[in-house]
């Protein structure tokens, strides 16, 4: 089993644990926590300084074997140092690392069996992806001295990206994802068993991440891990299993993606129709034990499904009780406009984890009067979980 574990900034909530019976993505079903050997990259302590600045802090990695993991984190988050301390390109100021097993004081243990991207591809733009691939090909010794042994090897890695059809086709004449997919295939020469992708899909069109994000669920289906960066959180929780997050070079959250998002409460938000009523309403839902939020501002958080803005209020409770709450406030002579569920997506934990937008709580107390904060904060969080009866 690989445990989910979050470390949180103080003013954030409720991302920590993982509730009981959270579904697991088979691929990863009856793992333990992996050490330097088993896992594909494993840190420890490991830390980046560029003079006075600490990029990477202390950061404790585990990348299962065989997990499409998507590393996120905010611009300047320390993505990219890690990428290049994991891939040798730098040298770490702090702490120990193991890549397939090996110390990353030692790269040319581990290099030939990893593929990378950083930085985007650059190849020779009057060449056709096939020439470009067969120079690079030689040049790392891929495929042996004889020519058809590397044609084989790059005609399999055109095959795998889909890019057969124009692959005599010059670079220049390549749409953006034809570029990103000869990259890739480029980090496949030299079949490995773990491929480091910085932003693959990042300038891509729909069509394009579409295009990519098949491709990487291929690789990582068939044995491959893929550990890619990106600020594409949809993307991310669409296509990884597995997740790495960081802020301020610190490790704010690895494990699932499912273990993330299920730990996040789910929530019923309510509309009074009357807009004086929603602090009663919240009232009587806080003295239910659960706990309650009133919102001013519609937004991914509060948007009850109404155009105009009203107070929307906030229970985290789970869906089946929502019949419940709309009786509570029908029999309080409170008719609400709208009741819907929501449970947040990973941009929303993301951008509450890595403290880009407030907490309800903390919005509703820059309101200008200010007087109602949470109702029934600080109950058991059993029962505020457990829902109203
Ligand atoms: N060569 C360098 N010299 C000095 N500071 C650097 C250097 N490289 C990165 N930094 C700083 O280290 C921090 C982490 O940068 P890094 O590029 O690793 O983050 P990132 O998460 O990849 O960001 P982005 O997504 O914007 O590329 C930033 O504050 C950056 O300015």
């Amino acid at each position: 089993m690989t445990s989910g574990s979050v470390t949180e900034p103080t003013h954030a909530s409720n991302v920590a644990g993982r509730p009981r019976g959270a579904a697991r993505p088979p691929r990863l079903a009856g793992r333990s926590p992996e050490g330097p050997t088993e896992a594909a990259i494993w840190t420890h302590g490991l830390g980046k300084r560029y003079g006075d600045r600490v990029a990477v802090d202390h950061l404790d990695l585990q990348v299962p074997r065989g997990t499409l993991s998507g590393f996120v984190g905010p611009n300047g988050a320390g993505k990219s140092s890690t990428l290049r301390m994991l891939l040798g390109l730098i040298r770490p100021t702090a702490g120990q690392g193991y890549v397939l097993g090996a110390s990353i004081s030692h790269p040319a243990r581990y290099l030939g069996r990893v593929g990378a991207m950083i930085e985007g591809p650059t190849f020779h733009p009057g060449l056709s992806g096939r020439r470009n691939l067969d120079q690079l090909a030689l040049l790392r010794g891929i495929g042996g001295r004889r020519r058809a042994d590397r044609a084989r090897r790059v005609g399999e890695v055109l095959a795998q990206v889909g890019l057969t059809e124009r692959a005599d086709d010059r670079f220049t004449a390549y749409s953006l994802g034809m570029k990103q997919r000869l990259g890739i295939a480029a980090a496949l020469l030299p079949d490995p068993s773990l491929l480091i992708l910085d932003e693959p899909t990042n300038g891509l069109d729909p069509a394009g991440i579409r295009e990519i994000r098949a491709l990487l669920g291929q690789l990582a289906s068939s044995g491959m891990t893929v550990f890619m960066s990106s600020h594409l959180l949809t993307e991310v929780e669409q296509i990884c299993d597995h997740l790495v997050m960081i802020n301020g070079g610190r490790m704010l959250f690895q494990g699932h993606v499912t273990d993330l998002l299920s730990a996040e409460d789910p929530r019923i938000l309510m509309v009074p129709e009357r807009d004086d009523d929603a602090r009663r309403l919240a009232g009587l839902l806080g003295e239910t034990g659960l706990r309650v939020e009133i919102d001013l501002c519609p937004g991914p958080s509060c948007d009850a499904g109404v155009g105009e803005r009203h107070p929307v209020v906030t229970a985290h409770a789970r869906e089946g009780v929502a019949a419940d709450l709309n009786r509570l406030a029908m029999r309080a002579g409170i008719t609400l406009r709208s009741l819907r569920t929501h449970r947040p997506n990973l941009e929303e934990t993301f951008l509450r984890v890595t403290g880009e937008i407030d907490g309800d709580l903390v919005r509703f107390g820059r309101t200008p009067d200010g007087s109602v904060p949470a109702v029934g904060a600080g109950l058991d969080p059993a029962q505020s979980r457990g829902g109203a009866t």
